[in-house]
Order: structure tokens, then sequence, then C-alpha cells
């Protein structure tokens, strides 16, 4: 059952932005460039999630798990950090749901932080690019800290930044890494239906609920503000 937490933390990718149509424009362009195949955007969706380093490297060899060769990393990632910071938020765009989801969290009190995988270089110009920055107190992304989700580091330290024990603390994200680490952390998770998960439906993770929408969260919260979620 949902407690009602003081601060939420939420995902930017697959949980507010789908921003696959620009991740995957740039794996392909880079892919052109470097004369390799092109994998094409159904692929690029299935390896999201783990940082923008691992998403080329995943690019580079066709699949989710392995490594490619060192000096073909090399060449192949300035190219992609290139065209990524050219091509942010082209093609993305929020999911229906965000604005008003945000907007009732916001009227409502809650403390919010954004925690992400996405480096920072493109973490802040794609929430700017769709009006999102201004809703969060704290946006740590994926080298922000040491370490990154399915580590608990970065909620912990959210946690920390607004005085609020875990218990009272949820992360709102789409895939497997963000109910690990809301699990190790001790925060409560709840999950979209819509977002990235390496192709696995996210209700084989067992987060505490699963939303199609963010406008699905003011009756969410309030029912669990009455102990019914
Ligand atoms: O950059 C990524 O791989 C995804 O980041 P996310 O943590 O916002 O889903
Ligand atoms: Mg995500």
């Amino acid at each position: 059952m949902l407690k009602k937490p003081e601060m939420i933390l939420i995902d930017v990718d697959g949980t507010l932005v789908d921003s696959v149509p620009d991740l995957a424009y740039c794996a392909n362009e880079m892919m052109k460039r470097l004369g390799m195949p092109e994998p094409g955007e159904p692929k690029v969706r299935e390896w999201v999630g783990n940082g923008v380093e691992r998403l080329v490297r995943r690019t580079l060899i066709g699949q989710l798990d392995g490594e490619p060769d060192d000096a073909l990393f090399d060449k192949a990632y300035p190219v992609y950090l290139e065209l990524y910071a050219e091509n942010t938020s082209k093609r993305s765009k929020p999911y229906p749901g965000v604005k008003e989801g945000l907007e009732y969290l916001k009227q409502a009190g809650y403390r919010l932080g954004c925690v992400t995988n996405k480096a920072e270089q493109f973490t802040v110009p794609l929430l700017k690019a769709f009006g999102l920055y201004d809703y969060f107190e704290i946006v740590v992304s994926g080298d922000t800290l040491p370490k990154k989700k399915p580590d608990p580091q970065p909620l912990l330290h959210v946690a920390e930044f607004f005085g609020v024990e875990p218990s009272q603390a949820l992360m709102i994200g789409d895939s497997v890494s963000d109910v690990t680490a809301a699990r190790a952390a001790g925060f409560q998770i709840v999950c979209m239906s819509y977002g990235y998960n390496h192709g696995v439906d996210i209700r084989e993770a067992n987060p505490d609920a699963v939303i199609d929408s963010m406008a699905e969260l003011p009756d969410l919260l309030k029912q669990a503000a009455r102990g019914a979620a």
C-alpha cells in the first residue's frame, strides 16, 4: 500500500520525456558516419536507461550486454556527444499528462527533485526546452555524483538535501534501475507503464504502483493520504 510521501523524485527519460526519437536519430547518424549498420529506433528504445555512454556502447555492439572494442568506442563516443548536443530536444516531447501532474505536485506542496542517468550537459537543456526545469528544487544527473541509478546514492543525496527520511520519499520512474535504486534507498516507487525498460514490462519489477499517465498522480496520492492506495 502506498503511503503519502513528503518528497517526490522524478526520472527523465521514459518518465517525463519521450526522448528516444532524438537518442535514436543520433545513434543512427553516428553509425552512418562510422560506416556501420544503423540500429533503428525500436532497438535504441530497449537500450536507453543507463546513461549515454552505455547507450553508445550498446549501439556499437548491436545488443544490450557486452563491450565494444576500446579504439572503436573512443572514436564513436565524441561523435555521439556532438550529435546529441545538437539534437537533445528536436524530436523529443513530454508525455501527455506530465505538465498536469507536475502542476498538481507543485500546488500540493511536495518537495520535488529530478534524478536521471542522463548526463548533466543534456539534462538541463532538455528540461528547459520543455519548461520542466523550474518545477524541481534539485536536479541530479548521471554524472553529478560518483554513482548513478541503480545505485541508491543519487536518491539518498536528494533526501539529505531536503532533510527528508527515505521512508517519507517516493521515486517515480520507468525502469528496473529506478525500482532497484528506490528499494535500496528505502523509498517507495511508482512506475509509468509507457516508459523504457529494456523491452520488459515494468510490472515484473514489482513497483508499489504502475500508472499510465502522470495525470493519475492526484488520485493516487489522495488515495495514499486516505491510506487506500
Ligand atoms: O540517459 C539514460 O540512459 C536514461 O536516463 P533516465 O535515468 O532519465 O531514464
Ligand atoms: Mg527512465
